[in-house]
C-alpha cells in the first residue's frame, strides 16, 4: 500500500509541487536572512557608507517577507494536498472495508476501531513529515553548501559532513532503535478496554470487575512507559540534531578564524557563514523524526492493508432478469476464518418464486450461515448461487438487497424517534402507513417516540416486532428472515406468523425458525445437519420420512405439553 500512498499523493501533482517549491524558498531565504544579517554586523563595524547599509537592511526586510510569506503558502499548501489525501486514504479504506460484513466476527471490535481511527490518522503525517521535508532539506542545504563553496571549500566540506550526520546517521539510529511495541501494546489496550465496557454488567455479576480493571491497568503503565520511552528517543534525536548544527558553527568558526587569520578568507564574511551554518540546520529538523513517521506509516498500512485485503476485481452487474426471483444453491460451501470443520457443507437447493421456505435444524447446522450465503453477506468458499440463472457474486450487491427485504437475528436501531427508524426501510412512507404497520406489529408507541442508541430503551420482543414493520414497509419480492420472533410471545408469535403469510402472499419467502409447529403452512421445509441440507420436502412428507425433522417435531411437541 505504501505505492498507492505514493500514488494518492502525487494526484495532487500540482500542489505537491508548488508545496516543495514554496518550502525551499522559506528555507532558503531563512538562511538568506541570517547570511545577510551576519553580513550586515560584519559590514556595519567598518563604517561603509550610508546608503550601503540602508540596501542591505532593505534586503533584509526584503528576505523577511519572503520567508514569511513563503512559509505560510508552504504551510497552507501542503495541508491541503494532506487533507485531500487523508480523504482519499479513508475513501480507499472504507470502500474495502464496507463490503466485509464479516469483520467483526474476525476481529475484536476495539482492535477494528483501532484501525479505522488511529491507523488511518497516523497516516496524516506520511506527506507531511515524511515525503516532502527531506527534499526540501536536500536543495536548501545543497544551495548553502554552494554558497559556502565559494567563499572556501573546506568550511562547505564541513557543512556537508555536518548534513551527513544530521540527515543520515541520526536517523539511522532512530530505524534501529524504534520497535513495533508501542503500536501493538496500544492495541492491547484498546482490545482489552472495549471488552471491559462491553462486558462491564457481566463481569460485575461474576464479581471479575476488578480483576480486569488490573489487568487493564497494567497494560495502561506498559503503553505510558513504552510512549515515555518513544517521547525521550524522540527528543534525544532532536538533542544530537542540535548537537551536531551547533558542532558544525563551532568548527565553522574555529576553522573560519584560522583562514582569517592567514588571510585565506576575507574577515567580513566569517560572521555570514558562522550564522548560515546554524540557520540551515533548521530545515533537518524534520529529518530525525522521519523513520520514526516512516515506520508509523509502513505499520499503520500494514494493519489496513491486512484488514482491507485488495477488493475482487470482478466488475459487478446489474440484476438482468426481471421475471420474478427464485434462487438455486449449487454445491454451496463455507467454513468460517481459523476453523476446521465447514459451517455450510456441499449445499444443494432451489427456492423457486412465490415458494415459502422453512430453514430449521438442531443449533449449530448451519442455518444462519446458510441465511447469510443467501442474502450475500458471506461469500461461499466453493460453490455458487444464482439468481434466476444469474451467479450472486456477479450482481450488483446494492441492487440485489433492493431486491431483497431482509430481517437478521440482531437488528440495529439508531437514537431518534420511532418513525425515523421506520424510514429506514421506506424513506417516501407516510406517517399514515407507518402507524398501519405498527398496528401491524402490536406495537402502541407513537411514531415521535424516542429510541436510544442500539434500542437501549425497547424490550427484545418490540426490537423484533419493529424489524419485521421495516419488512412490511419495504416489501420487496423476495423476504429473508432469520429467527425474527424468538423474544416474542408465544400468542404474538402466531398473529405475525399469521401477517408473514398473509402479506407475503404473493412473495418469495425463505424464514429460519426453532417453532416447528405452524410449519404446514409452508410449502417446504430444508432441514440442515452438521452443516448439510439433511432433509427436504413438505412438512408431511418430512414427518412421514420419519427423519430427523420427525424426532425434533415430535421432542418438540412433547416439551410443550410438559
Ligand atoms: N463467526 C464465526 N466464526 C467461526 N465459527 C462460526 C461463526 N459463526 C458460526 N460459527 C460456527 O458455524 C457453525 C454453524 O453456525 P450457525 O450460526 O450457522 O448455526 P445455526 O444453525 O444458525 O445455530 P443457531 O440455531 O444456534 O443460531 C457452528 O458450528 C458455529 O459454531
Amino acid at each position: 500500500m505504501m505505492k498507492a500512498l505514493i500514488q494518492m499523493i502525487l494526484h495532487d501533482k500540482k500542489d505537491v509541487l508548488l508545496a516543495m517549491t514554496t518550502g525551499t524558498i522559506s528555507g532558503l531565504t531563512a538562511v538568506a536572512l541570517f547570511a545577510q544579517s551576519g553580513f550586515l554586523i560584519s559590514k556595519a563595524a567598518l563604517m561603509p557608507p550610508f546608503y550601503i547599509i540602508l540596501i542591505l537592511t532593505a534586503f533584509l526586510k526584503l528576505f523577511g517577507v519572503v520567508k514569511s510569506v513563503s512559509k505560510y503558502a508552504e504551510r497552507f499548501i501542503s495541508h491541503r494536498v494532506t487533507f485531500r489525501f487523508m480523504s482519499a486514504v479513508r475513501m480507499r479504506f472504507f470502500k474495502k472495508l464496507v463490503p466485509q460484513t464479516n469483520l467483526l466476527q474476525a476481529y475484536k471490535s476495539g482492535d477494528l476501531l483501532n484501525r479505522i481511527t488511529s491507523d488511518v490518522d497516523l497516516l496524516q503525517h506520511f506527506f507531511l513529515r515524511v515525503v516532502y521535508p527531506p527534499f526540501i532539506a536536500l536543495f536548501v542545504f545543497f544551495a548553502t553548501i554552494l554558497f559556502t563553496l565559494w567563499f572556501s571549500p573546506w568550511l562547505a566540506l564541513i557543512l556537508m559532513i555536518g548534513f551527513m550526520f544530521t540527515s543520515t546517521v541520526v536517523p539511522a539510529i532512530l530505524i534501529y532503535q524504534k520497535s513495533n511495541t508501542a503500536v501493538q501494546v496500544k492495541n492491547a489496550f484498546t482490545n482489552e478496554a472495549a471488552e471491559y465496557l462491553y462486558g462491564y454488567r457481566d463481569l460485575q455479576l461474576h464479581y471479575q470487575l476488578a480483576t480486569k480493571e488490573q489487568s487493564l491497568q497494567i497494560i495502561s503503565t506498559d503503553y505510558s512507559r513504552l510512549k515515555k520511552q518513544e517521547l525521550n528517543r524522540e527528543q534525544s534525536m532532536h538533542f544530537w540534531n542540535q548537537f551536531i548544527s551547533l558542532l558544525t558553527a563551532f568548527f565553522i568558526v574555529s576553522v573560519g578564524a584560522y583562514f582569517v587569520s592567514i588571510g585565506t578568507l576575507d574577515g567580513l564574511y566569517l560572521a555570514m557563514l558562522v550564522l548560515v551554518a546554524l540557520t540551515v540546520f533548521e530545515s533537518a529538523i524534520p529529518l530525525a523524526m522521519l523513520p520514526s513517521h516512516y515506520k508509523n506509516a509502513q505499520e499503520a498500512t500494514a494493519r489496513l492493508d491486512a484488514i482491507a485485503p485488495p477488493a475482487s476485481p470482478t466488475e459487478r452487474m446489474p440484476l438482468v432478469s426481471n421475471k420474478p426471483l427464485h434462487i438455486t444453491c449449487e454445491n454451496v460451501s463455507y467454513s468460517y476464518q481459523n476453523t476446521l470443520h465447514s459451517a455450510v457443507l456441499h449445499v444443494n437447493c432451489t427456492i423457486v418464486a412465490g415458494e415459502k421456505v422453512a430453514i430449521v435444524g438442531p443449533s449449530g447446522s448451519g442455518k444462519s450461515t446458510l441465511f447469510q450465503l443467501l442474502i450475500h453477506g458471506l461469500k461461499p468458499i466453493s460453490g455458487e448461487i444464482f439468481i434466476n440463472e444469474q451467479p450472486m457474486r456477479s450482481i450488483d450487491e446494492q441492487e440485489l438487497w433492493a431486491q431483497m427485504t431482509i430481517q437478521l437475528q440482531h437488528n440495529h436501531f439508531f437514537s431518534g424517534t420511532l418513525r425515523e427508524n421506520l424510514l429506514l426501510a421506506k424513506p417516501t412512507a407516510t406517517d399514515e402507513e407507518l402507524q398501519q404497520v405498527l398496528d401491524q406489529v402490536f406495537i402502541t408507541k407513537s411514531l415521535t417516540a424516542i429510541v436510544y442508541e442500539k434500542g437501549g430503551n425497547l424490550s427484545g420482543g418490540e426490537k423484533q416486532r419493529l424489524a419485521f414493520a421495516r419488512v412490511l414497509l419495504k416489501n420487496s419480492d423476495l423476504w429473508l428472515l432469520d429467527e425474527p420472533f424468538t423474544s416474542v410471545d408465544a400468542q404474538t408469535e402466531v398473529h405475525l406468523f399469521n401477517t408473514i403469510l398473509t402479506k407475503g402472499k404473493d412473495k418469495t419467502i425463505v424464514l429460519i425458525t426453532h417453532k416447528l409447529i405452524d410449519l404446514a403452512k409452508m410449502d417446504r421445509i430444508f432441514v440442515m445437519n452438521n452443516g448439510t441440507l439433511a432433509e427436504s420436502g413438505t412438512f408431511e412428507q418430512l414427518l412421514t420420512q420419519r427423519g430427523l425433522f420427525y424426532t425434533m417435531f415430535t421432542q418438540q411437541i412433547r416439551g410443550d405439553k410438559k
